[in-house]
């Protein structure tokens, strides 16, 4: 792209040396430098990218854009500006030419159940035979093909260049999962959501929000940045249920549907809902009629997440009979309530419940199935949010029996994790075992048969951040090593 063009993406800059003609690629990470690149200077929590301009200008970036002069020379084009961070999304959104205006693009925010709606929604796309895209806690998966990401919600150059990509392989639609973190930092910059969806809000990340009315204000950022131009075709999905949801519909300008199961103003309402073995069913009561729905993925909290992708669906123009055709052959979402499959006599579930309220659902989904006691193995991350400890704790007290370990301690200790944990405990009938392995073989230690345990925190991960490293981990696999050595 012409180099004068990319720049008029910011209006307020102050330009020293000489353009280049072309612009190859944005970068935001020396590393990764091509020749004729733009480096943009981001400052970071742990390092600050203008201190890497020299090694971006050695790799061969001919422009660089920076919050001040940087002593770099007179042959490289200096572009400043007063906020790098804003000037990222402006720039990656012009260079890839707006790429979230062509695909229908279907935001999905909340404290818990991102990852499972933005995959049920890519599962009914791809039942129906029609590609789609999405970026998430698990990665960004493009038709099926899964790449890695460091966030949630990545930054504004890797969104509009993942946009880019979906747009590029055909993929008529993208769900991204939204954090909190990602509207707050700006990393959404530049995209046209035609669909915002709300799960819930509950308690998680005060660290970084500080209170919830911070953290709710954020979220409530995906409603506000729809816009205002009424020619659009953008709807609001919202969980009747959750009373942060009045103040989101007073967001946007744009329709609102609400779903939901105990609220009767509800405009698609789950009710009858049956647990079976391995199967649940529920009526979808909505202004066409009452539909039946039958599905293979378990608990209530999964009602919530399969009628927010139906109500999404729906507002996009699909037929009520071909949603449910599909939501009927939903796969269960990866290491959320995931059965793990053995030939031991427990029952075993995989789940990522790392909050308060997730906890709660994972507990209440799994009594349906419950025939002997349930142990419930919890860890939580070191150097994160410590407030919710004990209410996780607290959560987990449903259960009859408690493990209290860690899922990435990262740089802190194990005991100052699972003591906070263990302040909010109901009942004395658990453990600490910081080391998760070890928690893991302690629960099949104290199983017996007719049990069932949910090894919860961990859901898809493979792998267990200590320090600042990655080390192969996965519950299921020392469960089943476990188990095979004192059942078989
Ligand atoms: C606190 C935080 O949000 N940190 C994010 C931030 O990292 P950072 O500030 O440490 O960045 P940095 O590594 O110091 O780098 C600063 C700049 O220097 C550049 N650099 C760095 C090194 C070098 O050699 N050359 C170079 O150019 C980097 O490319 C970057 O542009 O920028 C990184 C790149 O975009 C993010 O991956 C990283 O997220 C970390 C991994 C993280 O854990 N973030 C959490 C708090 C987070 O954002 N979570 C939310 C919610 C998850 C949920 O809902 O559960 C999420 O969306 O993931
Ligand atoms: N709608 C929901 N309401 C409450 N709890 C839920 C809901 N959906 C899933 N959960 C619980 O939360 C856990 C995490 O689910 P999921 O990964 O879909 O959420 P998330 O919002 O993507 O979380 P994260 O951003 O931390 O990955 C699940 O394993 C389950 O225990």
């Amino acid at each position: 792209m012409y180099a004068e063009e990319l720049l008029s993406a910011l209006p307020l800059k102050k330009i020293i040396g000489v353009l280049p003609d072309q612009v190859s690629d944005i970068v935001v990470d020396s590393r990764s430098v091509q020749p004729n690149s733009m480096f943009v200077c981001i400052k970071g929590y742990t390092v600050d990218g203008h201190d890497y301009a020299q090694k971006a200008v050695d790799g061969g970036a001919t422009i660089v854009v920076t919050e001040r002069k940087l002593p770099l020379g007179e042959s490289i084009a200096q572009v400043i500006v007063k906020d790098t961070d804003r000037a990222v999304g402006l720039l990656a959104a012009k260079f890839f030419d707006y790429p979230s205006k062509d695909i229908t693009m279907i935001g999905v925010t909340g404290t818990n159940g991102k990852t499972s709606v933005t995959g049920i929604i890519q599962n009914i796309m791809h039942g129906m035979g029609e590609k789609s895209a999405l970026s998430g806690t698990i990665g960004f998966n493009l038709n099926g093909i899964l790449y890695e990401s460091a966030n949630t919600t990545s930054d504004a150059l890797s969104t509009q260049q993942m946009i880019f990509r979906a747009k590029m392989e055909g993929c008529r639609l993208m769900t991204m999962e939204v954090s909190s973190h990602g509207l707050a930092l700006g990393r959404l910059a530049g995209v046209d959501y035609d669909v915002a969806i709300f799960t819930n809000l509950t308690h998680d990340h005060l660290d970084f929000h500080g209170t919830m009315e911070e953290y709710g204000h954020a979220k409530g950022l995906l409603f506000s940045q729809l816009g205002q131009d009424l020619e659009k075709n953008k709807f609001v999905v919202l969980n009747a249920d959750d009373a942060w949801s009045e103040r989101y519909a007073a967001m946007t300008p744009f329709p609102v549907w609400t779903y939901g199961l105990k609220n009767e103003t509800a405009d698609f309402r789950a009710i009858n809902c049956e647990y079976h073995d391995y199967m649940t069913s529920f009526d979808v009561e909505m202004p066409e009629g009452i539909y039946r729905v039958k599905m293979n993925l378990l608990g209530e909290f999964n009602i919530y997440n399969v009628l927010a992708a139906m109500v999404a669906f729906y507002a996009r123009g699909y037929s009520m009979e071909s949603i449910i055709e599909q939501i009927e052959q939903l796969p269960p979402v990866k290491g959320r309530m995931e059965k793990v499959c053995s030939d031991l006599p427990v029952q075993m579930f995989i789940d990522y419940a790392h909050t308060p309220d997730a906890i709660e659902k994972a507990i209440e989904a799994a009594q349906p199935y419950k025939k002997g006691k349930l142990i419930f193995l919890v860890g939580t991350g070191g150097n994160r949010d410590k407030t919710k400890r004990p209410a996780m704790a607290e959560k987990a007290s449903a259960a009859e029996y408690v493990i209290l370990t860690t899922d990435d301690p990262r740089y802190e200790d194990y005991d100052s994790i699972t003591s906070d944990l263990a302040k909010g405990m109901l009942h004395d009938n658990y453990a600490c075992i910081g080391d998760r392995a070890e928690a893991v073989r302690h629960a099949i230690e104290v199983a017996e048969p007719g049990d069932m345990i949910i090894f919860a925190g961990k859901g898809h991960e493979d792998y267990q951040i200590i320090e600042n490293t990655k080390f192969p981990h996965s519950d299921a696999e020392i469960a089943i090593e476990a188990g095979r050595l004192k059942f078989v």
